[in-house]
């Protein structure tokens, strides 16, 4: 049955409303409920297109609240195929444990393969992860007239006494966000302000976006310089940058595990050395000749997976492809494996995470909502995600090794 065969005569009457061109697919909210809304707005689209929009019409979560701060012009849902892989054991400082790690994907193998890095790496003693800096960015720009406006106000920036007004005017828009660091980037007559904080829980770029505005205002009053956009890109968001991949942007994570040869040989179906071999040649070498700024085979595909499950931001999938894959030969066969994450930028409250699917995700991992100290949380499941990450890294570099890759895709993925 089509929507529009579900409607009551008033929404009948709406929906002429809406064909007419009298309501738009925004304003239909005037009329409606959330619910409602959605309903009328796949029935116009139904009516416009010749199509059926039946299996969006499935959802479970609060249409109130998601649609209040998650999405626009709401029409329904898609579902993505959610899956398991784990345990792993990991021993981070804030992830403590052995986690399911839960994976939303629509690659098949994807979850099989992140399973089995999983396996090998709890079998072998699991997974040591460390955080080693924690800084969200956003950096406005400015311009100059002449070369000694901008450089008076790059020098003014870097004094000490601004970033302390800078921080007591940040500070005050939060309860949880902090200025941490404050570094300026000149370029002819245009200087970027790169601002870091610490957002907590929160991944934190609307949180330091209404922060940033509030220094926007302090250096318009204190200096009269306007600011061209708070967004001057070099912070960088969702984009692939050097910065990001070199000064890191969010959290900046290692996670590191060492493989026993003979573990490798029955669970990997390949040697130590082939897989030494494979990550120099081709996450190395390979990578460099590409001009790759991430030195990994799949990162983004383990972080796309748990950040779709978890509510974070997908678009911060770029940050988290910048990530480079070591592997390297022990004295006695071993092989150490490592991955190093420049940009993980995840948050446990806010953004998407209180949707009651993605909370269920969150809480699987136990890290849903405020940490009991605010910001262990985001933390823990920044280790989460790196952690995860290397389990992908060390079972795809396996099976390109052993030559599985297309057999394990033409079996598990079509
Ligand atoms: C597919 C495997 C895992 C088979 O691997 P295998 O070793 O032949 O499988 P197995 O049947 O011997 O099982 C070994 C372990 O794998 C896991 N496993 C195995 N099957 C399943 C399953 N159905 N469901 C859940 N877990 C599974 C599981 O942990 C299992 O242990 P067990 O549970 O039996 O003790 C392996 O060949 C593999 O990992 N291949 C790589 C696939 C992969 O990583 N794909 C990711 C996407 S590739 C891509 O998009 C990016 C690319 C490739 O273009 C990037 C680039 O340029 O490199
Ligand atoms: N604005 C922008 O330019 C951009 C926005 N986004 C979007 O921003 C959203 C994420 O922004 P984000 O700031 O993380 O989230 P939200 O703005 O959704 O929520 C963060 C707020 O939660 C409150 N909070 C409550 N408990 C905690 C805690 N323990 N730790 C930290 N904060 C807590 C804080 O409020 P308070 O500050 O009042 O104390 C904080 O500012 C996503 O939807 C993302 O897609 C993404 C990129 C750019």
């Amino acid at each position: 049955m089509s929507t529009a065969e579900k409607l009551t005569a008033d929404e009948k009457a709406l929906l002429d409303k809406m064909i007419s061109g009298e309501i738009n697919l925004r304003k239909i909210e005037e009329h409606l409920d959330k619910d409602g809304s959605a309903k009328l707005r796949r029935a116009f689209l139904e009516n416009q297109k010749n199509v059926e929009l039946d299996h969006i019409s499935t959802y479970s979560f609060d249409t109130e609240a998601v649609a209040k701060k998650n999405i626009e012009n709401f029409i329904g849902a898609v579902q993505i195929p959610l899956g398991v892989a784990g345990i792993i054991k990991i021993s981070g400082d804030y992830a403590k444990g052995d986690y399911y790690l839960p994976l939303a994907t629509t690659e098949g193998a994807l979850v099989a393969s992140v399973n089995r890095g999983c396996s090998i790496i709890t079998k072998s003693g699991g997974t040591t992860v460390r955080v080693f800096k924690n800084m969200m960015t956003r950096a406005p720009v400015f311009k100059f007239s002449t070369l000694d406006e901008t450089k008076d106000f790059y020098d003014w920036v870097m004094l000490p006494e601004t970033f302390a007004k800078m921080k007591e005017a940040a500070d005050a828009t939060s309860r949880f966000g902090e200025l941490l660091d404050v570094q300026a980037f000149v370029s002819g007559n245009n200087v970027h302000v790169r601002l870091g904080f610490d957002t907590k829980d929160a991944m934190g770029m609307n949180m330091i976006t209404i922060a940033s505005e509030a220094i926007t205002k302090l250096i318009a009053d204190e200096k009269g310089v306007a600011c061209v956009s708070l967004s001057g890109n070099m912070c960088t968001d969702k984009k692939p940058t050097a910065i990001n991949a070199i000064l890191g942007r969010g959290k900046t994570v290692v996670a590191e595990a060492r493989l026993s040869a003979s573990f490798i040989e029955e669970t990997l179906k390949c040697t130590a050395e082939s897989m030494f071999d494979v990550n120099y040649r081709k996450n190395f070498i390979g990578s460099m000749r590409a001009g790759a700024l991430g030195f990994n085979a799949h990162a983004a595909n383990i972080v796309a997976a748990v950040f779709l499950a978890c509510g974070q931001d997908p678009a911060h999938v770029v940050e988290g492809s910048l990530c480079v894959t070591e592997m390297d030969l022990a004295d006695n066969g071993d092989l150490i494996c490592s991955v190093t994450m420049p940009a993980v930028e995840v948050g446990t409250v806010g953004g998407g995470t209180s949707i009651a699917t993605q909370q269920e995700c969150l809480k699987l991992l136990g890290v849903a909502g405020a940490g009991a100290v605010p910001g262990e949380n985001a933390l823990a499941l920044s280790e989460i995600v790196t952690a995860a990450v290397l389990a992908g890294e060390v079972s795809l570099i396996a099976a390109q090794a052993a030559g599985h890759l297309a057999r394990a895709h033409a079996q598990l993925g079509r």
